[in-house]
């Protein structure tokens, strides 16, 4: 057995790549002007294998495999591994399978499944480098992707990453794109000192022609569909809560599958002092979680929770030390981030889907209240306090 029988089939087409770059040399004892073209050609398709971003899948990973070592070491004549050695068995069986084709067919197959391989992803990456990218058009987030994790920071420092109405379309419209893109993971994370302050609210002052009735109902609509791209967030969506939380990035923490929070940060919902009523879901998620008693003291009596106390009743996965917060749990996400990608995606289904029709329930009542609320006096005189530099949190 040569010694890419050590590797797991299992692994990605990076680690299926040293697999192969660890064989033997490969010794052609070929003649002539057309062979040796051949030879030079092997030598670049292995170099382009390399390259490729995608995982090729089992099957074509098999095939490499098997024209590999068909054009190096020619016929397989290994004794079959036993039953219950399922990886090598598969190899051997890819292997067998090519039976007497020679080393020079065999090497040719190889290339032109290596070319279709690389030509096949081509037109992804040309697409990924266009201007008009919506990734880098956004204003108000920076949405990036590395290591199989899509990033979407919250990029309004200077106001605390208050979510203007510029803000919550743009996070839609990133959600939407990481729901689709081929990350394992999503993370939202805020830039600067705070996670984010919540609704910027301003949103509330610009008033048009048609009154305060039609800016409540606008906002109604606006925070609904927000909201249900929470819900609705296919892959395992996970909160870097670097600071302080306020108001709907507080609420909307119960539609995250894991949240990390430097020890820094707080947790403050402050909707009677404003006014206003619960979002995000938080009616029926916080609750749920943590009881209707303390879920109470947050929701109708303004309590501010530290991350200790936000993790003890179950908001916060787990709370970081500030000064190594960042690393550690990058270190944690960027393996949680080599985790098969589909699996993730079906598990989150199975422990979210049951409740989907709930929470879009949920999320409509919610709006409808808070419509309502907008055009209360209480509100109107919380908004105005703020402005007027009367009060803060
Ligand atoms: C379309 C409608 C959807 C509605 C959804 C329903 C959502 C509800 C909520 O989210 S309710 C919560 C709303 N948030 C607040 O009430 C927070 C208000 N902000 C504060 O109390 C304070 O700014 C603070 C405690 C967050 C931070 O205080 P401090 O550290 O002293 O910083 P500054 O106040 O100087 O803030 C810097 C700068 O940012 C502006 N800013 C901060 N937060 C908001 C905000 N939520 N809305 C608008 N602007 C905000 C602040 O005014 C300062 O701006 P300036 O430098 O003065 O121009």
């Amino acid at each position: 057995r040569g010694p890419g029988f050590k590797i797991k089939m299992s692994r990605d087409i990076i680690s299926f790549y040293r697999l192969i770059q660890s064989f033997p040399a490969v010794k052609l004892h070929l003649t002539g002007a057309v062979m040796r073209a051949t030879e030079v050609e092997f030598d670049k398709a292995k170099e382009h294998l390399k390259t490729l971003k995608n995982d090729p899948g089992n099957d074509t990973k098999l095939r490499i495999y098997a024209l590999f070592k068909q054009a190096t070491q020619g016929s397989c004549s290994s004794p079959k591994p036993g039953m219950l050695d399922f990886v090598n068995k598969a190899k051997w069986e890819a292997w067998n399978s090519l039976g007497n084709i020679s080393k020079e067919d065999a090497r040719q197959k190889y290339v032109d499944l290596v070319g279709t391989l690389i030509s096949s992803e081509a037109p992804i990456q040309k697409e990924a480098t266009t201007a008009g990218d919506p990734k880098s058009s956004y204003q108000t987030l920076q949405v990036t992707t590395e290591n199989n994790i899509t990033t979407i920071l919250l990029n309004r420092p200077e106001k605390k990453n208050a979510i203007s109405r510029k803000m919550y379309e743009e996070i839609m419209q990133a959600l939407e794109q990481a729901g689709k893109d081929d990350s394992v993971l999503t993370v939202m994370t805020g830039s600067g000192d705070y996670y984010c302050s919540g609704n910027d609210l301003s949103n509330f002052t610009q008033v048009g022609a048609e009154g305060v009735e039609k800016l409540a109902r606008d906002s109604g609509e606006l925070l609904t569909r927000y909201v249900s791209h929470f819900i609705d967030f296919p892959k395992p969506l996970i909160a870097v809560v670097n600071g302080p939380a306020v108001g709907i990035a507080v609420t909307g923490l119960g539609l995250f599958d894991v949240v990390y929070a430097t020890d820094r940060a707080t947790f403050h919902a402050p909707f009677s002092q404003l006014g206003q009523s619960p979002e995000g879901c938080s009616s029926y998620t916080f609750p749920k979680m943590m009881g209707t008693a303390k879920a109470n003291e947050i929701l109708l009596f303004n309590k501010k929770l530290t991350a200790a106390q936000a993790c003890d009743l179950g908001l916060v996965t787990e709370v970081f030390p500030d000064n190594t917060f960042q690393q550690e749990v990058w270190k944690k996400l960027r393996a949680y981030a080599k985790l098969p990608k589909d699996s993730l995606r079906y598990s989150k289904q199975l422990i979210r889907g049951m409740e989907k029709e709930k929470l879009h329930a949920v999320n409509a009542q919610e709006c409808v209240r808070l419509q309502e609320r907008w055009l209360s006096e209480e509100c109107m005189n919380a908004i105005m306090s703020f402005f007027q530099n009367k009060s803060k949190l």
